[in-house]
């Protein structure tokens, strides 16, 4: 039986593994990580993140084919092909600080999987690093080997948070990078007979190691790059009277640009948009490229400039002031349908306001107040560390409340924030929340999901990004 170990449990370690053990019954796969309430979640009932379809699968499998572990030496001994899906966070401090990526845990998941081989191995990068890490790793393994052969491999994930079983179960395009010689392309086919389990053939790119590793951070950032600009023409939209939508949907219909990735928002987060292209962006200075570099790094200063005025436009609605006001947030994961806060635009929105003293009340289906008040006190970059590892905040900012319930978060508000999309925002009661908030009452639409003519005929005074403003907000100019 071939034997798969996934070094790293997290995001793409936990459902991509589940997945193959799923469509390969034939194929023991151990899922290894260094986190011990990671893995204690992992063989509970209580899963260490939420993806839809995900606890189905691996109720499935586990203790068949699946199975998950701290023993990280034994399985990737025992192992034919290891997965390498560790963090790789943006360097904090040194050469290259606010860019780079940090390969402090790739290198030392090497460096163990060098130490304690006793065979031949296929390893495979699935964590996203700088181009030409293989090179990094292949020495690193190749130095420390006592006559075993490593294959290393680049398998960059293309799944999207909230729908990693659907895009895993149906990738657009599964990508393998390997040497171009004849040990190199036979690992190349053992990982594509994997794949080829569910996936067609024909969708199953391989190309050499550098091309798969680059084209991990160029899909990034062309996805993120779509979403500042549109953000961008958000801001002009607001001082034209054009409407981001129609504007978006006039644009997407060119089959050359299509429909998809153009909602207009508060800006994106998680954990990879800006982390991938800051990396860009020093891999490009790094290559004396800086024309390149700050090409990208503009699709950065679009998303910070977005979130900003967002933070202003409700600072400056509210007569200049949110002191002591009571500001309700809906939402604070980064998308809908995960309870992930990575670079969340919530962090940054409650932030901003809370420099101007206002108070917080916020609701989020999926998020805890620990996490909430974790996210809130931590430094820039430092949540994508193990757990373990990251900084503890010493305190909780105190104008900070946590709601479980939607009503109970806006009660007495002065304003209602929409942060992330979740379906169960569009539903409510808003005539309810309306009768229960401070007035003026004002809701600011950081993700345009709301009935906007339905809020103003109740009352609300509203903003929704890239909308026509309403006349209350016209006389209010936003200083962005
Ligand atoms: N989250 C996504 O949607 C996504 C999608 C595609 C690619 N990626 C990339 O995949 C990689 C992992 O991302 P993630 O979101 O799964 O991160 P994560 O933080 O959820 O998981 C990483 C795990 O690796 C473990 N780990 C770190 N060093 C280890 C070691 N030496 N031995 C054993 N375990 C170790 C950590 O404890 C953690 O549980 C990153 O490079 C990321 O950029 C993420
Ligand atoms: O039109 C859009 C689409 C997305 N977003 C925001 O962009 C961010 C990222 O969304 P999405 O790309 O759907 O989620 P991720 O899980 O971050 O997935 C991205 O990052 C992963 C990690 O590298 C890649 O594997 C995926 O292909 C890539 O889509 C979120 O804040 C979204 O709300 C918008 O504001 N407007």
């Amino acid at each position: 039986m071939v034997k798969i170990c996934c070094i790293g449990a997290g995001y793409v370690g936990g459902p991509t593994m589940a997945v193959i053990a799923l469509k390969c019954p034939h194929i023991e796969v151990a899922v290894v990580d260094i986190s011990v309430p990671r893995i204690n979640a992992w063989n509970s009932d209580q899963l260490p993140i939420y993806e839809p379809g995900l606890e189905d699968i691996v109720k499935q499998c586990r203790g068949k084919n699946l199975f998950f572990s701290t023993d990280v030496e034994k399985h990737v001994r025992e192992a034919d092909i290891v997965f390498v899906s560790v963090n790789t966070p943006t360097k904090t401090t040194g050469l290259g600080a606010g860019k780079a990526a940090d390969l402090t845990y790739w290198e030392s998941a090497a460096r163990m999987i060098a130490d304690v081989s006793a065979s031949d191995k296929i390893v495979v990068e699935k964590s996203t690093v700088p181009v030409k890490t293989a090179e990094a790793i292949e020495k690193i393994l190749m130095h420390n080997s006592k006559g075993i052969k490593f294959q290393i491999l680049s398998n960059p994930e293309f799944l999207a948070e909230g729908t990693a079983i659907a895009d895993l179960f149906n990738p657009d395009r599964v990508l393998i990078g390997g040497r171009e010689t004849p040990e190199g392309f036979n690992a190349v086919q053992t990982l594509k007979e994997v794949y080829a389990n569910w996936v067609p053939e024909d969708q199953i790119i391989t190309t050499n190691l550098w091309s798969a590793e680059l084209s991990k951070l160029a899909a990034n950032a062309f996805l993120a790059q779509r979403i500042s600009s549109v953000n961008a023409m958000s801001a002009l939209c607001e001082s034209t009277g054009a409407d981001v939508t129609q504007v978006a949907y006039a644009v997407g219909t060119d089959s050359r640009i299509g429909p998809k990735f153009l909602n207009a928002s508060v800006g994106f987060g998680g954990s990879c948009f800006q982390k991938d292209i800051l990396n860009l962006v020093y891999i490009c200075q790094c290559n004396g490229l800086p024309e390149v570099a700050e090409y990208w790094k503009q699709v950065i200063k679009i998303n910070d400039y977005q979130k900003n005025r967002f933070v202003n436009r409700i600072v400056s609605s509210m007569f200049n002031t949110v002191s002591n006001k009571k500001v309700a947030i809906l939402g604070f994961a980064f998308k809908k349908d995960t309870g992930d806060t990575r670079e969340t635009p919530a962090i940054d929105v409650c932030k901003g306001l809370l420099g101007d003293k206002a108070q917080i009340s916020i609701y989020d289906p999926q998020v805890t107040e620990e996490q909430i008040q974790r996210d809130l006190a931590m430094k820039k970059f430092d949540w994508d560390h193990p757990l373990h590892l990251q900084p503890m905040s010493p305190t909780t900012v105190k104008q900070v409340s946590v709601k479980w319930d939607a009503y109970e978060a806006t009660k007495d508000a002065h304003a209602v924030c929409v942060l992330t999309e979740w379906d169960e925002f569009k539903s409510l009661d808003y005539q309810k929340i309306f009768d229960n908030m401070q007035k003026p009452a004002f809701i600011f639409d950081g993700r345009n999901v709301l009935n906007v003519d339905k809020l103003r005929e109740i009352g609300f005074i509203v903003y929704s990004i890239g909308k026509p403003l309403d006349a209350w907000l016209k006389d209010m100019p936003a200083f962005v």
